[in-house]
């Protein structure tokens, strides 16, 4: 049997498209408010069910945190914030691609439900990885110094 292939949409449907695609969404944000509400319920439903998020929360609040406390310079301490809320958002698409994955497949064993988790997960660990080197790169010396100063 032939798998029929619906063709790319073309430039000139595509506002059509946007706007059914809009229309199966069950509920849309009515204003910025409601926008930043359901932002929030998202952020608070991965603290709640994701270990891993309060294990990134909590460190990204103890590098910055030190970062400060070091009186790291201005550039220095945006570029920990940056790192850590990049693992924290990936953090939250990672939750989000589970939760579709999950919805889609239920609880069957599908080769590209592996391959979309697995990579998923792989995204965290790596911007994990880099945000460790970042903050050890930037506060190991002045840590050391201001221990070597005290002792
Ligand atoms: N439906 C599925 N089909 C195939 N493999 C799956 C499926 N669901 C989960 N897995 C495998 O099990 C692993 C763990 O699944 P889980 O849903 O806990 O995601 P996770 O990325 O480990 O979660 P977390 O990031 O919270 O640790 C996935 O990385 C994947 O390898």
């Amino acid at each position: 049997m032939s798998q029929h292939i619906s063709p790319p949409p073309t430039p000139n449907r595509l506002p059509t498209l946007v706007s059914k695609e809009r229309e199966l969404s069950w509920k849309i944000a009515s204003n910025l408010l409601v926008s930043f509400k359901y932002a929030w319920a998202g952020i608070t439903y991965s603290f709640q069910t994701q270990r891993n998020f309060r294990i990134h929360v909590a460190v990204s609040a103890f590098a910055i945190g030190l970062s400060l406390l070091l009186h790291l310079r201005p550039v220095e301490i945006s570029i920990i914030a940056i790192t850590s809320g990049l693992v924290l958002t990936l953090e939250l698409v990672n939750t989000a691609i589970e939760s579709l994955v999950d919805l889609t497949v239920k609880q069957t064993y599908h080769d590209l439900a592996k391959v979309a988790k697995d990579c998923a997960a792989g995204a965290v660990l790596v911007s994990a990885l880099v945000s460790l080197l970042v903050a050890a790169t930037l506060l190991l010396p002045p840590l050391v110094a201001l221990i070597m100063t005290t002792i």
